[in-house]
């Protein structure tokens, strides 16, 4: 069984701390996301999954099975690089026949029959003479992923493998790595930066954040539901719309009552819609800034009286003139709520009494 369990992984660099406490359970042939900004320690942890780092405590086992002691190339799990790593020197073909032949000790034959089944199922044997100079980058990236299935480990690790790809060959390329993953029933650990990679390729995303997991859900509950407020910053396009107000309606955003300090509210663009400050609900006026085109509908930023901005989408046809002045109306069911001191979701405004008082009105 390929599955991943770490418990407690930690690991400091000098006076840095790269990990601090990472417990995560991956499923067999479970696509998983390790998502997060730049130096929030994905590399590291995928690193210590593979073995080329050892961490300061905590452990790594494969299907129930402890990897203390065994080193990188007998672990049952392959690792692809964000930069191809391929030898320039060696055809297509060497590169992925030289590590089956030397790490995983197969006679030249079987090393060969399995580079061309991996080609042929990713439709790349045209490739398999050239050698990486004579390949586009999304070649060569997709050179490097076959040599890594053709391990056939259990496990596959993938550090950022869709970067320096320009827009197009990114989009096609994650799906037929997912694809690729699920067809041969690996479990597949993929490491990124980028959301939509992360939502386009997963069953299950893990947010980290400074060597922490903020939380680990499917795509659509993290969307839905960001448990923190660093998750309801990072995930989704355009983030989602984060306010401040205070318990003593001392926000232009508005106030609540209740016991519970102060608070953030974060609602999607998607449930502000035009409206009337007499409407009930939650509205906020301002005036119309830029108004983006996404081709099915239209993100428009609100410039509000306080200053801040806000995003909303409306229909094509009913698109606001920069510079006019709108409402747009929200309902507190769809209002989230999140302690401003430990950054942790509450609830809705609607489950957790928040009464919402809309803003200023010029
Ligand atoms: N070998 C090292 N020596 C010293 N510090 C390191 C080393 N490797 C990582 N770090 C530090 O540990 C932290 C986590 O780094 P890591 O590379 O894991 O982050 P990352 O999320 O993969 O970032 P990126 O997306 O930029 O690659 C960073 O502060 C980094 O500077």
């Amino acid at each position: 069984m390929a599955t991943v369990e770490l418990s407690g992984i930690r690991k400091s660099f000098g006076g840095v701390t790269a990990l601090d406490g990472i417990d995560l359970s991956i499923g067999d042939g479970e696509n998983f996301a390790i998502l997060g900004p730049s130096g929030s320690g994905k590399s590291t942890l995928l690193r210590i999954i593979a073995g080329l780092e050892d961490q300061d405590s905590g452990s790594v086992s494969f299907g129930g099975v402890s990897q203390a002691g065994i080193p990188p190339h007998k672990r049952d799990a392959a690792i692809v690089f964000q930069h191809f790593a391929l030898y320039p020197h060696l055809t297509a073909l060497e590169n992925i026949t030289l590590g089956l032949r030397h790490g995983l000790g197969l006679p030249k034959k079987e090393a060969s029959d399995r580079a061309h089944e991996i080609a042929t199922r990713m439709q790349v044997e045209s490739l398999l003479a050239r050698k990486p100079k004579e390949m586009s980058g999304g070649q060569r990236q997709r050179i490097a992923l076959a040599r890594a299935l053709a391990r056939r480990s259990g496990i596959v690790l993938l550090d950022e493998p869709l970067s320096g790809l320009d827009a197009q060959l990114h989009a096609v390329l994650r799906l037929e790595i997912a694809s690729l993953l699920r067809a041969v029933g690996a479990t597949g650990i993929n490491v990124t930066h980028d959301q939509l990679d992360a939502m386009a390729m997963a069953d299950r995303i893990a947010v980290i954040n400074a060597g922490r997991i903020e939380q680990v859900g499917t795509p659509d509950e993290l969307y839905a539901r960001p448990a923190t407020l660093f998750v309801a910053s990072f995930v989704g396009s355009p983030p989602m719309n984060l306010v401040e107000i205070d318990s003593n309606g001392g926000s232009a955003f508005g106030s609540h009552r209740g016991q519970i300090g102060p608070v953030t509210l974060g609602i999607r663009a998607e449930h502000l819609r035009l409206g009337s400050a007499s409407e009930p609900g939650w509205s906020i006026t301002g005036t119309v800034g830029l108004v983006e085109p996404t081709g099915k509908d239209r993100v428009v930023q609100l410039v509000t009286d306080a200053g801040q901005i806000v995003a909303f989408r409306c229909e094509v046809a009913e698109s606001p003139v920069p510079g006019s002045r709108v409402t747009v109306v929200g309902s507190p069911r769809d209002v989230l709520v999140y302690s401003r001191e430990s950054g942790l979701l509450l609830g809705s405004a609607e489950s957790e009494g928040v009464e919402l008082v809309t803003m200023v009105h010029a």
